[in-house]
């Protein structure tokens, strides 16, 4: 799946280790994911992003959490004057879902649109 692909794509409810990616989906789309890396116990991947300054930053994070709130997938979210990092991880799985993958090319289109 390409990030377009994915990025077109809505998180649905994913409840129990059935919605698990295994290893080499969890692959294919990361490497769809310019910068987005896997967490060293591999159930989450994260991203730090950098900005001028500090309205900058809410502003994404406020574009962030309008998706979030859409796809009900939210984000655990590190922030500061000018950095933020995002991370994904299914709590509902115990591992990384398509939701997460989801989420991450959405932001990832709002980025490519600055
Ligand atoms: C019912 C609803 O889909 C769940 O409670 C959602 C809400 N947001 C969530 N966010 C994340 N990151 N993981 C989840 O498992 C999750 N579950």
């Amino acid at each position: 799946m390409t990030l377009q692909e994915l990025a077109r794509q809505h998180c649905v409810p994913r409840k129990g280790a059935e919605h698990a990616l295994d290893e080499a989906a969890v692959t294919q789309l990361l490497a769809q994911l310019p910068g987005w890396q896997r967490e060293a116990d591999g159930k989450a991947i994260a991203k730090s992003y950098r900005f001028a300054d500090f309205h900058r930053t809410m502003g994404f994070l406020n574009a962030v959490a309008f998706i979030a709130n859409q796809q009900d997938h939210h984000p655990d979210i590190a922030a500061g004057y000018g950095h933020c990092r995002l991370a994904f991880s299914t709590h509902d799985v115990g591992a990384l879902s398509l939701n997460d993958f989801i989420c991450a090319a959405k932001i990832e289109r709002l980025i490519a649109e600055r």
